[in-house]
């Protein structure tokens, strides 16, 4: 079982409270199973909710955030256990750190932040520059058109279906953490 996992995920809390609670949840399981949350250190949104999950559990945060954020106040307010904040110089910085950290990778549902996120790291792999896993936590189907959409890309010829079917896909965390550890 992998030991660090980074997850990008919302700023914003979404318009679904399912959602929400999925967020929760997933911080919870990964405290449960005593799996360390890798992720950008913010207090908002679902990013705030997946936190609060892992620090209500007991478990382990590792957050990455940019000085600009710091300066704006958007990173989550320090001070409960279990929580470790690293602040970089960049954006990039601080995806690079997120990378090393994390064993495996997973997207929540979010928007602009989480998909650039997301293909940053799965573009890397496809590349071979990394062999870590890739996963997109599909709470509610949330996934299933840029699924079809990555399917569409390889049917035109501009990717293979295969590099889609490596991303490991799925809505319960057993199965999803148990895939994202081979
Ligand atoms: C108003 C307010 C508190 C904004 C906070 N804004 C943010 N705080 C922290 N990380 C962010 C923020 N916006 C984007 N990111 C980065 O991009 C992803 C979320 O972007 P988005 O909300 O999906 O597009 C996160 O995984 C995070 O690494």
């Amino acid at each position: 079982m992998i030991s660090r996992l980074a997850v990008f995920l919302g700023s914003r809390d979404g318009k679904d409270p399912a959602l929400r609670d999925a967020a929760y949840d997933v911080g919870r399981g990964l405290a449960e199973r005593g799996i360390e949350l890798v992720y950008g250190a913010g207090g908002a949104g679902l990013m705030g909710r997946v936190s609060q999950g892992v620090i209500d559990g007991g478990g382990r945060v590792y957050g990455v955030i940019p000085r600009f954020m710091v300066e704006r106040e958007w990173g989550r307010v320090e001070g409960d256990a279990g929580v470790q904040t690293v602040v970089v110089e960049s954006m990039h910085d601080r995806k690079a750190l997120m990378a090393d950290r994390a064993e495996a990778f997973l997207a929540l549902p979010g928007g602009l932040g989480t998909l650039e996120e997301l293909f940053e790291v799965w573009t890397w792999q496809t590349l071979l520059l990394h062999g870590k896993p890739v996963g997109l936590f599909n709470v509610g189907g949330f996934w299933d058109p840029l699924v079809e959409l990555m399917h569409r890309i390889a049917d035109a010829g501009f990717m293979d279906h295969e590099k889609v079917d490596a991303l490991v896909v799925g809505d319960d965390l057993d199965d999803v953490l148990e895939r994202l550890s081979r």
